[in-house]
């Protein structure tokens, strides 16, 4: 059934404002149609209709369960959708498919769209008796066949980008917590993503850590066109590297738009009670 102008993604982003960065005529590069989320009786996203074009940062803001998190956990299929369907480049991810027949299709095509993620978790996950090259190393020589060679020139090209190019044969329990998650994001990049998924990536940091943290993404920002879903309670990096803010709550998108408008001139009220909580608190 067509859906009515106003309602659509692209007609809610004219009317906000957002600023498209490359390919705003293009298709979508993520594109959830309708996606909704249970688990039981706990409707997590609801009927979620929102799309990423290639190259955009986008962050995902709102108040805890209110389904952001669960967002990057289906594009990673590390959860299935309910309802609807997440398209990635124009394929839907398999686990949509609902025809039995294209199960098998589905396994291999929805390992190629994982191959175009990277996502970095709240916790850096590093795999702790491996060096710091070799975390990064592992899946770019096994998912990618990279030759080592290959794959170990990359590593030390991304551990210099992190600022952590002398610590390339430390094991992670020899870093601080700030280290490790800037190798967790140098592993991410060495898959050479379409895509960055960053999961709160500073929430479990001390203090005195995240700004070196923040400052690295601030550079990847800068110096790469990669598209960018970032769930943040930091705001005044949403405000700085995103050309496009999404305000969550209760498994909607009660606003959206450029960082200006949502951090300077909130048009709901539910926006503006979340940020003076978030920035008064
Ligand atoms: N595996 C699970 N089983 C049951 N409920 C879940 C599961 N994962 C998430 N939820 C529920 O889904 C809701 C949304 O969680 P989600 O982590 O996506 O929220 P969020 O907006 O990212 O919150 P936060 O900012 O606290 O991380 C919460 O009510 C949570 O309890």
């Amino acid at each position: 059934m067509p859906q009515s102008d106003d309602n659509t993604p692209a007609a809610r982003e004219a009317a906000a404002g957002v600023p498209k960065p490359r390919s705003e005529e293009g298709s979508p590069l993520i594109r959830f149609d309708k996606v909704v989320k249970r688990y039981g009786d706990n409707t997590v996203l609801d009927h979620l209709d929102f799309s990423v074009q290639p190259g955009q940062r986008v962050s995902l803001i709102g108040p805890s369960g209110s389904g952001k998190t669960t967002i990057l956990r289906l594009l990673m299929t590390l959860e299935h959708v309910t309802d609807g369907v997440i398209w990635v480049n124009g394929d839907p991810l398999s686990h949509e498919y609902k025809g039995t027949d294209l199960v098998k299709a589905g396994e291999q095509h929805q390992r190629e769209v994982r191959k175009k993620i990277g996502m970095v978790f709240q916790q850096f996950n590093l795999f702790p008796n491996m060096t710091v090259r070799r975390n990064i190393t592992e899946s770019p020589i096994h998912t990618l066949g990279v030759s080592r060679d290959e794959a170990d020139q990359r590593a030390a090209e991304l551990l210099d980008m992190v600022g952590l190019k002398e610590r390339i044969d430390a094991h992670p329990t020899q870093l601080s917590g700030g280290q490790q998650q800037r190798v967790a994001i140098a592993r991410a990049l060495a898959m050479r993503p379409e895509i960055l998924l960053l999961d709160e990536v500073t929430s479990a940091l001390d203090p005195e850590l995240v700004a070196g943290v923040l400052d690295v993404l601030r550079e990847i920002a800068r110096t790469t066109d990669i598209t960018m879903l970032s769930v943040t309670h930091e705001m005044q990096f949403a405000k700085d590297v995103s050309h496009r803010v999404l305000m969550f709550d209760k498994g909607k998108i009660v606003e959206e738009g450029p960082p200006d408008q949502i951090f300077g001139a909130p048009a709901e009220d539910r926006t503006r009670e979340f940020l003076h909580a978030v920035l008064e608190g």
